[in-house]
């Protein structure tokens, strides 16, 4: 149980932890009015059956007395008025808790979600290489819910309602003792044993609960991704088959607490109307005096409507709990300790760029994937001038791209150094570096916006500079397009991953966005293989007239693309097998370069 605490505090945004005690604090006054609610009935009720009671009980006799009441009748009408007054600001302060349990929860709700999406913004692009993007997504939108409504509310419930139970209970004993013992005793082991039962179970199905969400969300995010091929293929009904196995179970389990949680609901009532009914003779059983039993029914019967519910509440808290620690374990997996976490740029402070005015050179780089045994990159050393154009080919699968990523310091290299001019590239100047670089990737990322959105990707719309995208545009040889083809020009929507656009259309959008910031570097991974032999001429040609005043790194398939190069790099199996610009390589016999120059390699 106190595991259990410790993890919901862990849930928790530190700053709010006072809020907390508040409505600790909240919780304490309402099980005390709510009591004193209930105890106000019975000096009511006792003057009602006996007005002489008045002149024989003491606490009666005083009151009385010091209210300068001068008749009976008087003083009964204000005891039935003030035991309502203090009834009704006992439910009235429940109604207040519960709007602040809930309010709070939810804020929190959002709070968790904002901490776990920046969690996941700020982990390293290895993180992202081993997770599922629509695993990732749930988390976020859903998991934190079912963390919060289901582990978070319940607990502060459960402190609510036990305090509640806690205060009738010491009530009841002090009125009655033996059936305050009674009462508390039968509905704590029916509760409990019912729990006790369950427990292993609402464990289990809340384990499953977790993976069957995760496996429905996973097949609707490929179903929607690959809605083309699955189409040609036919293998919608596959998908729909796939998907509907989990998503029974997440149903089921869903069902199957919920139905938990209230099934001793219905057992208990059967034994609370028997309970009552088998009080009343018993007190009536006693001396059987009306003005002695009615006060102790009175008191017992509201008891019995606030303690039953209270202690329904605790059970169901207790189940939701149980069956929701799986979502909350799996929350603070990932909202746990993340060593290899990078700060977050501010808002508004670019880092000031890293441009090399020399070279950029890597040591001796080693790396393996994570989980791979076979490195992609074997002790490779390299420099790049600065202003120049430099090229890489090679065979598929040779490591270009994860030579790009290393030094996009986007992966770290497990050995070796890069350094950009004397500085080494480390954590703390990586977002520096990456400040002045343009990349443009082999699978151009859209967003469902506008062009000029995209080419300024994330900015808000106030800080984007029009001119700077219509001059990347235009070397991307996109602004023709754009102003003659497209209805609004740069504000036309293109649909999501840009469905409204050609191959060539969107990765000349992904040129243009590499160049929107003018970077000192650019880097092209296979950025041109969409294109059209005239539009990659034209943009070559628009990217080669920028040698000279910026470093450019060209990975391409097409050896065509880097015949201008002043330096080509050959990779094969994560080495450079051989450099040097095109004569020099196309001249040398049987070379990797001659192999892939004719189709060979
Ligand atoms: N995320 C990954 N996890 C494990 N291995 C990977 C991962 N990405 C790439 N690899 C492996 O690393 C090696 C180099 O891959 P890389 O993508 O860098 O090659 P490439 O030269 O760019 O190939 P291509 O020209 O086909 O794009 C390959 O053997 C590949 O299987």
């Amino acid at each position: 149980m106190f595991k259990a605490l410790a993890k919901i505090k862990a849930l928790l945004d530190p700053r709010d932890y006072t809020k907390v005690f508040v409505l600790l604090f909240l919780m304490i006054v309402t099980a005390f009015v709510q009591t004193a609610g209930i105890a106000s009935v019975m000096p009511f009720l006792a003057v009602l059956s006996n007005p002489d009671i008045i002149d024989s009980n003491i606490w009666l006799r005083k009151a009385f007395d010091a209210l300068k009441f001068e008749s009976k009748d008087r003083f009964l009408y204000f005891l039935g008025t003030a035991a309502f007054v203090v009834f009704v600001s006992g439910t009235a302060l429940q109604a207040l808790t519960q709007w602040a349990i809930t309010r709070y929860s939810h804020l929190q709700q959002y709070e968790l979600s904002r901490r776990l999406m920046a969690g996941y913004l700020r982990q390293p692009y290895s993180f992202f290489l081993n997770r599922n993007s629509g695993d990732l997504a749930k988390n976020v939108l859903q998991e934190t819910a079912q963390a919060i409504n289901g582990g978070l509310m319940p607990a502060m419930r459960l402190a609510s309602q036990i305090l509640l139970a806690g205060a009738i209970v010491a009530l009841l004993i002090a009125i009655y003792p033996v059936l305050a013992m009674i009462i508390a005793l039968t509905l704590g082991s029916v509760y409990g044993l019912i729990y006790l039962l369950a427990r292993t179970w609402l464990n289990k199905i809340g384990q499953d609960r977790v993976r069957a969400n995760r496996e429905r969300f996973t097949v609707a995010a490929e179903a929607f991704a690959g809605s083309k091929e699955i189409r040609l293929l036919g293998r919608e009904f596959d998908y729909l088959e796939r998907y509907r196995n989990p998503s029974k179970r997440f149903a089921k389990h869903q069902a199957n607490s919920i139905l938990l949680q209230n099934l001793p609901q219905y057992a208990i009532e059967a034994i609370a109307f028997g309970g009552i009914l088998l009080v009343v003779l018993y007190l009536m059983d006693g001396d059987g005096r009306i003005e002695t039993v009615l006060p102790l029914i009175g008191a017992y019967g509201l008891a019995g409507r606030q303690i039953i519910p209270a202690f329904q509440k605790i059970f169901s808290s207790f189940a939701q709990m149980r069956f929701n620690s799986a979502a909350v374990d799996n929350i603070l997996a990932d909202l746990g300790s993340q060593p290899d976490s990078i700060a977050l740029p501010q808002r508004g402070k670019e880092p000031q760029p890293l441009i090399p005015s020399d070279r950029i050179m890597l040591r001796d780089i080693t790396y393996h994937y994570p989980g791979s045994e076979e490195a992609a990159l074997k002790q490779l050393s390299l420099t790049i001038q600065a202003n120049t154009t430099v090229g890489f080919v090679g065979p598929s699968g040779a490591g270009k791209s994860t030579l790009v990523d290393l030094l996009l310091g986007l992966l770290p290299a497990d050995k070796g150094e890069i350094h950009i001019d004397d500085q080494p590239l480390t954590e703390a100047n990586t977002r520096n570096w990456q400040a002045a670089i343009g990349y443009v990737p082999q699978h151009i990322f859209l967003a469902d916006q506008s062009v000029t959105s995209n080419i300024a990707l994330g900015l808000p719309e106030s800080q984007i500079d029009q001119a700077a995208v219509e001059r990347a545009a235009r070397l991307a040889n996109l602004h023709d397009f754009v102003i003659s083809q497209l209805s609004q020009g740069y504000d036309t929507i293109i649909g999501e991953r840009g469905v409204r656009l050609s191959g060539g259309q969107r990765q000349r959008i992904g040129i243009a966005r590499a160049l929107y910031r003018d970077p000192a570097v650019i880097f092209f991974d296979e950025a041109t293989s969409a294109l059209d032999n005239a539009t990659e001429r034209a943009v070559m040609e628009a990217i080669h007239n920028l040698s000279g005043t910026k470093t450019i790194l060209l990975v391409a398939h097409r050896l065509s693309t880097v015949k201008p190069c002043d330096c080509i790099y050959v990779l094969v199996e994560g080495v450079i097998a051989e450099q040097g610009n095109w004569n020099e390589l196309i001249r040398r016999e049987g070379s990797h370069f001659q192999k892939l120059a004719s189709g060979l390699d």
